[in-house]
């Protein structure tokens, strides 16, 4: 395990200072009672700062930020022309309110949050020598890591000091993990992290072992706070009164008036803890009462293993489809104004504990994964190292930013998002693998992009779930494509997972009501048409006034073959007409069949080698021969069950010795 990094005590006696980052809130936080009770212990000083630092709102690639010309990267290593704003008008307009609700909340215990614009470490750098600084750690970012080292060293040239807690933005403390956070030790995949932290099965239940590793309980917000320091000269100190003006600080910010005039006009939760916890305590209510919660959505295409089961649904998959998500948490989550500890404390009663246990978990699997792989991350390869044909066509990734693919389910997702600064799980995850797979494009073009628009923006969570998507989080077997692979290669070896997966979107929405919210070409488009509209007759898009190509754009990956039905889906002749024969795995337990690019398609998916989709291919037999064999097998099963009827019969009927019954009904 690896512990705080060495401090000293400082010489002089400059004040305790509590520098507030993604931990915007009192109550739980460690770092908060850390610092005010050093203060109020060695009769110092105490302060709070809050810094907006221009380098994690401009544009800029990630880890050029603190490593511009990618010295501690790899060598290969290239910045990227896809300069996206790190954070946008809207989410910077978020965090002021999550810092006015803070500083309320300490200026009603009688501390002043200073709330500050500029470099960390030239703002640290100039508080009184011997100044004790603590904050709650980033290891999950490698940009935050370097913005604290250089806090650090810019204190200890005045004789101050950085004290980095690992406070609680994780559910888990790093001191109670039972592995390391290296590749050798963590685990290498989400069940086996729940197993190792010692829930008992973490897709089905919420059961841990008595040796499980403990979550800790929620710590009280401080009580009493140290005077404040006579004096505090910080450079980039914003007053009071522009502070209370949105417009007024996100133009000092950097934004300009146009990004201001948009984010003041959307429409966003309200940032702060009092909000953060308001949300959890209505979404509880909101849980005991509805008790039962049947299976309702179509499932394809989620990790739901063998399907969706009867009845109560404790992990909630439903959820995951629908456009408004589940707790709707993730944007006070990411700035700290409600720890994960308190969600998991408070949902202990919940009937749905389990499906809150399971998302906490993933986010858990993210944070850990982020230390453990640290610039690698944000590496074209990803920490998997898997080489893959990539474009960074910059049309057809800004038709993918604007919504504007001929898409409809892609395009809504992607209008809601720059729209609203969210998406459900279900939209980031297929207009992820449609931008990776469907187009080709260099993964980090997208992951920049939902780092800019994101209100939830969280580093280990985007980039962890953008490297999962584009399949490069690890080494996988045969994963690399030949060099002389092509794009087009890469995006015709998946065209059948996006139909598959679109077409489970249109199953899952089938009258095309989240689509005509967002793409409002595509309103008076009937339901048949509106999750593939270039599939409409001439005289059909002319009578509801949508033209493909000049009213809404035609597809970027050409038409596509989707259905709605999963039987039909899969019986239809979605592919090339070369590529028609289809065949049936017999291992395969849903039936379905797939022609022979399909399997490869799968292979690849699955990251394997071509060579193991053409096995597949050769083990497989045609739907007739299949059909054949099914039917031979029914009609020996039908045999054996009538002999086994007998023996029944004759067994209840007592001519037929137990013995016998027994070696008897094994063969059957
Ligand atoms: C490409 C991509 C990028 C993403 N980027 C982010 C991001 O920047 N920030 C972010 O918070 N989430 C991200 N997610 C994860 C997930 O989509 C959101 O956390 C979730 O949709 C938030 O909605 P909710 O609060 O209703 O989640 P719920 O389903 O209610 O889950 C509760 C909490 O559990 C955590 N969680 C749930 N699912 C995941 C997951 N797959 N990975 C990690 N944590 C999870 C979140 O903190 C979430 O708030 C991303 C997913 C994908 C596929």
């Amino acid at each position: 395990m690896a512990s705080a990094p060495a401090w000293k005590r400082p010489r002089a006696e400059g004040p305790v200072v509590w520098w507030l980052r993604n931990d915007l809130r009192l109550e739980d936080n460690p770092v908060a009672r850390l610092a005010a009770g050093e203060a109020l212990v060695d009769g110092r000083a105490g302060a709070a700062i809050f810094i907006f630092d221009p380098r994690f709102l401009d544009r800029s690639p990630y880890g050029r930020v603190t490593d511009p010309g990618f010295a501690k990267s790899i060598k290969t290593r290239r910045p990227v022309t896809f300069g996206n704003r790190k954070c946008c008008a809207l989410r910077a307009r978020f965090m002021l309110q999550c810092v006015r609700a803070v500083a309320a909340e300490l200026a009603s215990r009688g501390v002043k949050l200073h709330v500050c614009y500029g470099l960390p470490e030239e703002i640290l750098g100039a508080l009184p020598n011997g100044s004790m600084v603590y904050c709650q750690q980033e290891p999950v970012s490698v940009e935050c890591t370097d913005v604290e080292d250089n806090v650090e060293s810019a204190l200890v040239r005045r004789g101050s000091a950085l004290r980095r807690e690992w406070g609680a933005m994780s559910l888990y403390h790093r001191d109670d993990l039972p592995f390391r956070l290296d590749d050798r030790e963590m685990p290498n995949s989400f069940t086996e992290l729940g197993l190792a932290l010692g829930w008992d099965d973490i897709w089905s239940m919420a059961e841990c072992s008595v040796w499980a590793a403990p979550v800790r309980s929620p710590v009280a917000a401080p009580t009493a706070f140290a005077r404040a320091p006579r004096s505090l000269d910080l450079p980039g100190l914003l007053p009071d009164d522009l502070l209370a003006d949105d417009a007024a600080v996100l133009r000092r910010l950097g934004y300009s008036d146009d990004e201001v005039k948009d984010a003041l006009g959307q429409e966003a939760p309200l940032g702060g803890e009092p909000s953060a916890r308001a949300l959890l305590e209505a979404w509880l209510g909101r849980q005991c009462m509805s008790g039962d919660n049947p299976q309702t959505a179509v499932f394809w295409d989620l990790p739901v293993g063998a399907g969706p089961g009867e009845g109560h649904d404790p992990l909630q998959w439903a959820n995951l489809a629908r456009p408004d998500g589940w707790m709707r948490v993730s944007h006070y989550l990411a700035v700290g104004c409600i720890s994960a500890r308190e969600i998991f404390a408070r949902a202990a009663d919940c009937p749905n504990f389990n499906g809150v246990v399971h998302r906490l978990l993933w986010r858990e699997w993210h944070r850990l994964n982020a230390i453990r792989y640290g610039r690698r991350l944000f590496w074209l390869q990803g920490p998997g190292w898997v080489e893959r044909p990539w474009s960074s066509d910059a049309e057809l990734a800004e038709a993918w930013r604007q919504g504007r693919t001929g898409v409809p389910y892609i395009d809504a997702c992607m209008r809601e998002l720059r729209q609203t600064g969210w998406l459900a799980y279900k939209g980031r995850k297929t207009t992820a693998y449609f931008l990776v797979f469907g187009l080709g494009i260099d993964w980090r073009l997208g992951a920049y992009h939902f780092e800019d628009t994101l209100l939830d923006y969280d580093c280990a969570m985007n980039y962890g779930n953008w490297v999962t998507v584009a399949a490069v989080d690890k080494p996988r077997r045969g994963g690399h494509w030949d060099e002389e692979a092509t794009v087009k290669d890469l995006v015709e070896a998946h065209q059948s997972d996006i139909e598959w997966k679109l077409s489970a979107e249109m199953a899952n929405d089938p009258s095309g009501e989240y689509i005509r919210r967002w793409v409002p070409e595509l309103k008076g488009v009937a339901g048949e048409y509106v999750h593939k509209p270039w599939a409409m007759p001439d005289d059909v898009a002319a009578r509801c006034g949508c033209i493909i190509g000049s009213d809404y754009p035609a597809p970027l990956m050409g038409p596509l073959h989707l259905s709605a039905d999963e039987k039909e889906w899969a019986q239809e002749d979605h592919c090339a007409s070369e590529d028609t024969e289809r065949r049936i795995h017999p291992k395969d337990g849903s039936g379905r069949s797939y022609t022979h690019r399909e399997f490869l398609a799968y292979a690849a998916a699955k990251g394997e080698k071509q060579a193991h989709g053409e096995r597949l291919w050769n083990e497989s037999l045609s739907v007739q021969d299949f059909q054949k064999r099914f039917e031979e097998l029914e009609a020996v099963i039908e045999a054996k069950e009538r002999e086994l009827s007998v023996l029944r019969s004759n067994i209840v009927a007592g001519t037929v010795p137990m013995e016998v019954e027994t070696a008897e009904a094994k063969a059957a």
